[in-house]
């Protein structure tokens, strides 16, 4: 039998292995120069590249782990401001194609970003019970717009999924940002909302005693309490809810969040369920940039549907980000009702992101 070729020596293999279990001294706030950390040379799969920002976290963890997963993601950059090479060691040794590279600190944030085609955001803090995601502006605000100037410089062109809360006024941060930089996108800059349709896929589900891999419930508006707007009247399978039916699923799709922040008792919010979500979506953007047809996808984006300059609906993903954004089709009288209260607390939200980029 022959044996497997390969282009380089033993001992450079060697010497490859050793530079990466022995890692530059990357401490927060110390560069190591370009090169960074390594898990591998070389990659296996083509694919696309895709950077996770805030991966040591409750989210960038086990979203980090599904990524590697992915088998359009030939590259995958971790970025964090403490942990990244823990989570990069750990998860650079599943045998899946993707190469994972980790980068730690302010410092490098630049290298992470660079060359990219999809920038995944979870970074910033989450939720304690009593807490509502706009009490994490003052926090979340700034780490989203520093996160975002470095894309706008390193990686203009990149898909940008946003994570991190409130949702409802981060996009519009990240438009301004990208704006002021003169990078600005509409068609790249998207709030994931995908975990409020996972949810009300799971509820409608569970009440109609249907599988939830069936069900497609479109949720419009925000990503915020009365802004999270299921249409209940679009769900497909058709569905003949129940007005107590309906209101138990709106109140639950709204507050999802909510439970979840309640039931982890102080010790954060939706992770898990969220990075599930939050691959699904990455996933569909992934498929879009290849050129897949049909990916239509609820995502809180620069819209026209509303008066409003941002708002959540079905939209469709192709090679430039959305392509389309869908309208929302007919309402019944308790959804036009709820337009009108999320849009106002949506426009709230959107004019005080946008006011923190313009001060
Ligand atoms: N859009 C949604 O549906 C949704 C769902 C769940 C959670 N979230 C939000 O996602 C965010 C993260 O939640 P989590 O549970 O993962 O929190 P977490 O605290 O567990 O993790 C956040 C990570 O961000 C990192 N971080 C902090 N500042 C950073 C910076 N400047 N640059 C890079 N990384 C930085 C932290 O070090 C940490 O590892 C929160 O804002 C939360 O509200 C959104
Ligand atoms: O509820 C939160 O604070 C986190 C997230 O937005 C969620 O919907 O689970």
């Amino acid at each position: 039998m022959q044996p497997t070729s390969c282009s380089s020596e033993p001992n450079q293999r060697i010497a490859r292995i050793a530079a990466h279990l022995n890692p530059p001294n990357t401490q927060m706030g110390e560069s190591s120069g370009p090169a960074r950390w390594n898990c591998r040379a070389k990659g296996g799969s083509s694919g696309f590249k895709v950077a996770i920002l805030g991966a040591a976290g409750g989210i960038g963890q086990p979203l980090a782990m599904l990524m590697k997963m992915n088998p359009l993601v030939s590259v995958l950059h971790l970025y964090d401001v403490v942990n990244t090479h823990g989570v990069t060691a750990d998860i650079s040794h599943m045998d899946t194609g993707a190469v994972v590279r980790g980068f730690l600190g302010q410092q490098q944030l630049e290298d992470a970003v660079t060359g990219v085609d999809v920038v995944i955001i979870p970074a910033g803090v989450p939720r304690k019970p009593g807490m509502t995601r706009d009490d994490l502006f003052n926090i979340n605000a700034g780490i989203v717009k520093t996160l975002c100037e470095a894309i706008a410089k390193c990686s203009p062109q990149a898909i940008v999924n946003i994570i991190s809360n409130p949702v409802n006024s981060t996009v519009p941060i990240a438009a301004e940002v990208f704006k002021k930089a003169g990078t600005y996108d509409p068609r790249r800059v998207l709030g994931v909302t995908m975990l409020d349709v996972v949810r009300a896929n799971t509820f409608v589900g569970e009440v109609m005693g249907l599988d939830p891999r069936e069900v497609d419930c479109p949720v419009v508006g925000g990503h915020a309490g009365v802004t999270i707007l299921p249409l209940l009247s679009q769900v497909k399978p058709p569905c003949s809810f129940t007005q107590k039916e309906i209101d138990y699923l709106t109140d639950r799709i709204q507050n999802g969040g909510t439970e979840v922040v309640e039931a982890k008792a102080g010790t954060g919010s939706a992770t898990l369920s969220m990075a599930y979500a939050a691959v699904k979506f990455a996933d569909a953007c992934l498929r879009g940039l290849r050129g897949d047809a049909g990916v239509v996808e609820c995502a809180y984006v620069s819209s026209q549907v509303t008066e409003l300059p941002f708002f959540a609906s079905k939209v469709r993903l192709g090679r430039a980000g959305v392509e389309e954004i869908y309208p929302l089709g007919p309402l019944n009288e308790y959804e036009r009702a709820g337009l009108e209260k999320a849009k106002k607390e949506l426009a709230e939200s959107i004019q005080k992101g946008v006011s923190f980029v313009r001060k």
